[in-house]
């Protein structure tokens, strides 16, 4: 099993006892198995909608997958705040959207929760409407890797494990390994957790270019991030002789009109033998890039190219 997206104190050797049934997504009888579908009013499914309109775990699902999830998933109130929606150490059960309300998120370094009122361990993140949680116990078969706490009256969109494993894993496994030693490499990233990359990899969509081929044109509104995952790019400006910038192997572009809402102030083209790169939105940059924001501001390329 490849641990590299597995946070640092993950216990990979500890299983849980999950059945052979759940934990053979793609078995021989396939045929037999049916999402369950859980009735909801149209108010339900309208907020449903809105709750993973914005995750990236589904936004890669073809029609008939979606509508299987969406069926599937079954609505949760969390009444009040301290709720231990996911105890360390437990096994997995369900995977989780939040649609209103937020979420702490605590590990023990010994794998389980403590007793005492540090039991539960460090904060290491929080989640809020649109993002999702509870998927590391599902997707590995290991025990749950941390607790996850209301922080104020929730509502949350459960989804089985086995659902969870037939249906939405496999998309989201092969990016989370697609990505992850690539993004481990980028320089920029380096100050995150393994699971906040993980969670940019979800994210990521790939595009190719052919060599001398424009990726961003100076003047226009900006609406993707750049990773560069293979080949060769350079930025260049109207009225500058030369590049302005050269892109190599986990370099970075395209944050300057997202960062401040400007135009794009330069373009970039790919040369060599062309490129590869990997992209996020807008939305996805600003939730996922929040924490090195001040990286990016501090190396402004503006400063040495201008
Ligand atoms: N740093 C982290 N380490 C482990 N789990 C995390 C971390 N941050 C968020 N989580 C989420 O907390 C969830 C706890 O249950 P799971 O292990 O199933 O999946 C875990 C992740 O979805």
């Amino acid at each position: 099993m490849d641990t590299s997206s597995l946070p640092s104190n993950y216990n990979v050797n500890r299983r849980t006892s999950v059945s052979a049934e759940s934990l053979a997504p793609s078995s021989a009888d396939d045929t037999n198995w049916r999402a369950p579908s859980y009735p909801k009013t149209a108010e339900q499914q309208s907020r449903l909608r809105a709750a993973v309109s914005h995750n990236f775990l589904f936004s890669h699902l073809d029609d008939d997958s979606s509508a299987q999830v969406l069926a599937a998933l079954q609505e949760r109130k969390v009444p009040a705040k301290d709720v231990r929606v996911i105890v360390q150490g437990d096994a997995g059960d369900y995977f989780y959207v939040v649609e209103r309300g937020s979420f702490d998120i605590y590990v023990s370094s010994s794998g389980h929760v403590e007793p005492g009122p540090e039991g539960m361990g460090n904060k290491v993140a929080s989640s809020g409407p649109g993002t999702s949680f509870g998927e590391l116990a599902l997707m590995y078969n290991a025990p749950r890797a941390a607790t996850v706490v209301s922080t104020e009256p929730s509502i949350l969109w459960q989804l089985d494990r086995v659902t969870f494993r037939r249906i939405l894993m496999d998309s989201a496994f092969q990016r989370r390994r697609m990505y992850e030693s690539f993004l481990e490499e980028v320089p920029l990233l380096s100050s995150l957790t393994a699971y906040e990359r993980s969670k940019i990899a979800d994210a990521l969509e790939t595009t190719k270019y052919p060599d001398n081929t424009p990726i961003i044109k100076e003047g226009d509104v900006g609406d993707r991030f750049y990773l560069l995952e293979s080949g060769e790019a350079k930025a260049i400006k109207r009225g500058v002789n030369g590049a302005v910038k050269l892109y190599k192997k986990g370099d970075y572009f395209g944050e300057l009109a997202l960062l401040d809402d400007k135009p794009r102030a330069a373009s970039v083209v790919s040369k060599g033998e062309g490129c590869k790169v990997a992209w996020l939105g807008k939305d996805g940059f600003q939730r996922l890039l929040g924490s090195v924001e001040g990286v990016l501001r501090r190396d402004d390329p503006r400063q040495t190219s201008r």
